[in-house]
């Protein structure tokens, strides 16, 4: 891969997980710089991951080949016109925020820009990573490639073709990794409440979920539908539990949470 000049704007959970991604796959920390107002998060990136670190945005990013954005929404637009000083002709803006547009970071740079939206999740930090991404119109071919260089260290990438998908991807795989969080903690939950040690509850918890998430992806040619059917035994015990979750109406939960999460996305689009 290309190694260019990166630097993160804000420290936080994703700039850990898509930083521990790239140094893990063997991208120069050297190369890597972080920022953040306060320093805590800094001193565990610089002690874990060996990259540079700052308070100083707008110096990190005035050196930087390709500038990451990764604060909250709500943060962006004052995080955004602050840089906007900066001459970024010769740079890569990719931003990791939902519910940001395109429109609103030209607003917020006030001169031509070359930004690629992206949504990642979480398990990038461990090479799990899942990152939906939108370019805008004008990016050349080496800058799409080096966003998706980039993104790949931590996992899989996909490309969508218009900027409004991104928002189904955050409630496919950016917001999911909570559904299914919440999922396994109800379970463990249940366990503990049944006396269960919560470590051997975990330990079966998580096992099964790798297995279920690696049988899906091993077996591309079997539904989702027909996994869960290979499961469920006639008259046995998985039948009872499954048909508790369709008398509680899961799947209809599951697109209230879903369309939900999209509204969510949209709203912040005229928000932020
Ligand atoms: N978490 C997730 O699963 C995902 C998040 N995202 C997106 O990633 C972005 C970051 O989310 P996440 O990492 O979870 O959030 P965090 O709150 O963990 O990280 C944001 C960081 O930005 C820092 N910050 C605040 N103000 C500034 C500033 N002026 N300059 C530089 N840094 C600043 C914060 O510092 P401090 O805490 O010291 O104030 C914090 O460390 C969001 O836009 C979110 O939409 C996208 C996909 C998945
Ligand atoms: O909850 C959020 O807004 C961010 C975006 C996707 C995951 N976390």
């Amino acid at each position: 891969m290309t190694q260019k000049k990166l630097c993160f704007i804000g420290a936080g959970n994703m700039t850990r997980s898509i930083t521990s991604g790239l140094v893990k796959s063997g991208y120069d920390a050297a190369l890597i710089h972080a920022t953040n107002p306060s320093a805590a998060k800094l001193d565990v990136l610089k002690a874990e991951l060996g990259i540079k670190v700052s308070h100083d945005n707008f110096a990190a990013a005035t050196q930087a080949d390709v500038i990451i954005l990764a604060v909250k929404p709500q943060l962006m637009q004052q995080v955004c016109e602050a840089l906007s000083a900066i001459d970024l002709s010769g740079k890569l803006l990719i931003t990791i925020a939902a519910g940001v547009t395109i429109n609103r970071y030209q607003e917020y740079f006030r001169q031509p820009i070359k930004l690629i939206r992206t949504m990642p999740n979480t398990p990038t930090q461990i090479g799990y990573g899942m990152t939906g991404l939108y370019a805008q119109a004008g990016v050349c071919d080496a800058d799409k490639l080096l966003c998706e260089q980039l993104m790949k260290s931590g996992g899989e990438v996909v490309w969508v073709e218009q900027e409004d998908d991104l928002n189904q991807v955050i409630a496919l795989a950016g917001s999911s990794p909570a559904y299914f969080f919440l999922m396994m903690e109800a379970m463990i939950d249940v366990a503990k409440q049944d006396g269960m040690d919560e470590h051997i509850a975990r330990q079966l918890v998580q096992q099964a979920a790798l297995g279920a998430a690696a049988m899906v992806k091993q077996n591309p040619q079997l539904s989702a539908a027909q996994l869960r059917e290979n499961v469920t035994s006639k008259g046995g015990t998985t039948a009872q539990a499954i048909a508790a979750f369709e008398q509680a109406d899961l799947r209809g939960i599951v697109k209230t949470a879903m369309s939900d999460c999209v509204a969510r996305a949209q709203e912040m689009a005229k928000q932020f």
